[in-house]
């Protein structure tokens, strides 16, 4: 039943092709053939190619199965319509990123996780769940949960329950600069309940948003030839110093009324965007 849900759900139609990621004996792949114009499989153990090989040869079904032996962290993902994935609940966060920056964008994608990984996933501000797996998937996609699936539907039973969720691309991507954007939600979820400028001014934040910033200007300077405020540039050419260095800049956004007070945990992913705009116009940048 619980195969046959997840098939139902990805709702394939005769054109698509599928990609399923760990067939392992080929439960889900027979029933995926049955309504896919072709299915490529990428599945890392070798027993397992032989096994869900084995269970289509001789079949209408041997033509349209392709299995890729291989991590599917590592290797290149074909092309597909819709991704169906029954993992290991390790690889979950890895290759959910994967998917999400993988192009050409796909329909949806199919997958089962576990049970709180997937609540985190939908997770809204003020939830115990929202965290910065929250906000970058809501960023990038949208995510149904679609049924839950009981431990006891498992041999031996796991420990934990299961979800299958939906995941689709959003369609045009945002326009933000992803590492920058993941930069700043790495720091402020750090400590979600703390103050942003709690988080934004410590020592060690300072020191690292200082080292992006010479960076950043450095390259301006150079792209422009113009002498930038405060920064000594390679080849001794000196700016005029910014009273109170980054440390002013973070304190200006921070105490702007959108975000004084504000604290990580509370804030949606619009109050995220224009935080990152504001620190970004002032030259304040979060990837290196
Ligand atoms: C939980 S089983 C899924 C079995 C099958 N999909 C089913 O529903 O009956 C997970 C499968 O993923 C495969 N697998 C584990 N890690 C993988 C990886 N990094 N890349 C590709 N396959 C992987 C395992 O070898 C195993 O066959």
């Amino acid at each position: 039943m619980v195969v046959q849900g997840i098939v139902d759900k990805a709702a394939i139609r005769s054109t698509d092709v599928v990609m399923e990621v760990g067939p392992g004996t080929g439960n889900l792949t027979v029933k995926l053939l049955d309504r896919a114009k072709k299915v490529v499989a990428v599945e890392y153990d070798v027993r397992m190619v032989r096994e869900v090989l084995k269970r289509v040869e001789g079949t209408d079904h041997a033509r349209s199965l392709h299995v890729i032996q291989g991590d599917v962290l590592k290797v290149a993902l074909p092309f597909f319509d819709v991704c169906v994935a029954n993992i290991p609940y390790q690889i979950s966060s890895p290759l959910l990123f994967k998917l999400l920056a993988h192009r050409p964008m796909f329909r949806c994608a199919v997958i089962m996780l576990q049970e709180e990984f997937a609540q985190r996933l939908t997770a809204k501000p003020g939830d115990d769940l929202y965290c910065r797996l929250s906000v970058n998937t809501q960023l990038l996609a949208k995510v149904d949960q679609l049924m839950k699936v009981g431990r006891n539907n498992f041999r031996p039973p796991p420990k934990v329950d299961s979800r299958v969720v939906r995941i689709e691309l959003r369609n045009p991507p945002p326009p933000v600069n992803f590492n920058e954007w993941d930069g700043l939600v790495r720091l402020v979820f750090n400590r979600k309940h703390k103050t942003l400028h709690a988080v934004l001014t410590t020592k060690s934040v300072l020191t690292v948003l200082e080292k992006n910033f010479k960076t950043y200007m450095a390259l301006r300077g150079k792209e422009s030839g113009e002498v930038v405020a405060g920064i000594e540039i390679e080849g001794g050419k000196t700016g005029v110093p910014i009273a109170g260095g980054v440390k002013a800049l973070v304190e200006e956004v921070v105490a702007l009324p959108a975000f004084e007070g504000k604290r990580a945990a509370k804030m949606d992913l619009d109050d995220f965007l224009a935080l990152l705009a504001e620190f970004n116009q002032r030259g304040v940048h979060f990837s290196s």
